[in-house]
């Protein structure tokens, strides 16, 4: 059943309203999804995507407006009517129940067949069919534990498929991924809608939206600010930038070299387990060095080991000449090595406290707190550096949209005054403009003298960041590269190590 994008609205929102307290998320917005589409839903950090996806999955009650599916009023519906009525939803970390097999996954969640009797045999050749909508090779008996990040992502495509999913609701579903494995799943996707989902696309990814969407409806502030069609010619990143943010921003270049500073930290033919081969690097002072790899090649690994928060297996990380042994991120930030880690829920962030709380948590810890009086202006300057929103640094942290939270992890921990910074994927998640915020104020840390890493499986993040770039594959270090002699076709062939097998 392949099916062209209809122009009839599978499925609508009209009008729709929400707050949290004084927060005004979505101030009316109309938003229009057709059978067969994959639709991308753009806008800045806090412009209110993710509410409104809420409130299409059934998660959020709206304050008002109207929800529509094949043209019917869905009412105000729950979690568990909205899948009933067929609109799921895709989450970044896979729901999948690892010891059971991919036939028994896609078939989760699904009806019995008459009298509550499970039909297995129907069951698997659903599943098969999905598979094989998708142009998926995979063993039905294969527990899912066993499957690769990217295989999994497409088990849940194919269970959403299997259940005869209407609406399919993606929120950056391409952040687990390397490049490589992204570049299948949106051709996944576009199978997907090809069977007549209707596909809603969350993402700050704008390359991957212009390969995999067919309309984009932009939000901005909490309205609907322009409606685009991507399948025309000469629609470029460029235009959806200027549609989100207002304005262009210019592609950030890494600063310049600082000079050969210091070297702050050196670590000798670390080990970790069968994770990390003996990997030797130096970071100097002013320098910003890009670890590079696909996802799993060793290099958060290797984070953690430069910051102290975990001991090789054999060889050593010294910081200003001295070993760094510490365990705890207290004690790597004792000796000035500070880590902001990918996933922000490992971070440290105490959701109940205010934003000017948690900017200034990791300096108090050392008994380097600002005062409490200069708490709130220094607090401000961060959240007008990165454009955290709101711009009120009393709201209480868990209050903030994904993007703004990673501001905020941000600003902790070069608040903390680490002059050795480790950094993951600093700009996951934020918004273009935040993007080249963030990366101006690295650029800027560097020039006053401190040593960056930059830990990314984004050729982008490193080619946008670094002086100097050192990839990573199977643990092992392959190339190590100044930034003008990098190109993305470049990193991405030494990461997956294409160049080497062709
Ligand atoms: N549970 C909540 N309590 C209070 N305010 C909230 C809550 N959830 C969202 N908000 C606020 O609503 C606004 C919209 O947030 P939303 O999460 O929808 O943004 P978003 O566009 O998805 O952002 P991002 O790109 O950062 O994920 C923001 O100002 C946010 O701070």
């Amino acid at each position: 059943m392949s099916a062209a994008p209809s122009a009839a609205p599978l499925l609508q929102a009209l009008e729709v309203r929400k707050s949290f307290g004084a927060t005004q998320a979505l101030k009316g917005v109309d938003f229009e999804l057709r059978a067969g589409e994959v639709h991308a839903l753009l806008g800045p950090n806090g412009a209110g995507k993710s509410t409104l996806v809420k409130v299409i999955a059934g998660a959020l009650r709206p304050d008002a407006g109207r929800l529509l599916l094949g043209g019917e009023e869905l009412g105000r519906i729950g979690p568990a009517a909205a899948h009933a009525a067929g609109i799921e939803t895709m989450l970044q970390q896979t729901a999948l129940i690892p010891d059971l097999s991919v036939a028994e996954n896609i078939a989760l969640g699904r009806r019995g067949g008459r009298g509550g009797f499970v039909d297995w045999r129907a069951q698997r050749r659903d599943g098969a069919a999905a598979l094989a909508a998708l142009g998926l090779d995979l063993r039905l008996e294969q527990p899912v534990g066993e499957l690769s990040i990217a295989d999994q992502r497409a088990v849940e495509l194919a269970r959403a498929l299997s259940r005869r999913c209407r609406v399919l609701i993606l929120d950056e579903p391409t952040a687990t991924l390397g490049a490589r494995e992204a570049r299948v799943l949106l051709e996944q996707v576009r199978r997907t809608a090809a069977e007549g989902v209707g596909v809603v696309y969350v993402s700050h990814h704008l390359d991957e939206v212009l390969e995999v969407a067919d309309r984009a409806t932009v939000v901005r502030d909490g309205r609907v600010v322009e409606v685009m069609e991507l399948r025309r010619d000469g629609v470029q990143a460029r235009d959806l930038v200027r549609a989100m943010i207002g304005r262009e921003v210019e592609v950030a270049q890494p600063p310049a070299l600082a000079g050969g500073g210091a070297i702050a930290l050196e670590a000798q033919s670390v080990t970790v387990g069968r994770r990390l081969q003996e990997v030797s690097l130096t970071l100097r002072r002013g320098e910003i060095v890009g670890l590079f790899g696909a996802v799993g090649a060793g290099q958060s690994t290797l984070a953690r080991v430069l910051s102290g928060q975990t001991r090789p297996s054999a060889g050593s990380v010294a910081v200003d000449g001295r070993p760094l042994r510490v365990r705890t991120p207290r004690g790597a930030l004792r000796r000035g090595v500070a880590l902001v880690p990918e996933d922000r829920l490992r971070s440290g962030l105490v959701p109940a406290f205010d934003v000017a709380e948690n900017i200034q948590l990791s300096a108090r810890a050392l008994g380097r707190g600002v005062l409490a009086r200069r708490r709130l202006p220094e607090a401000r300057r961060w959240v007008a550096d990165l454009g955290i929103h709101p711009a009120d640094p009393t709201v209480a942290v868990s209050a903030l949209s994904g993007g703004n939270q990673q501001k905020v992890v941000f600003a902790k921990t070069v608040a903390s005054g680490g002059r050795v910074l480790v950094l993951e994927e600093p700009t996951a998640g934020v918004d273009v403009g935040a993007k080249q915020e963030i990366r101006a104020l690295v650029g800027r840390l560097a020039g006053d003298g401190a040593a960056v890493a930059i830990v990314s499986t984004e050729p982008e993040e490193v080619l946008a960041m670094c002086h100097r770039i050192v990839v990573l594959r199977k643990g092992s270090v392959v190339a190590e590269l100044p930034r003008e002699a990098a190109t993305r076709q470049t990193l991405t062939e030494l990461a997956t190590g294409a160049e080497a097998e062709r």
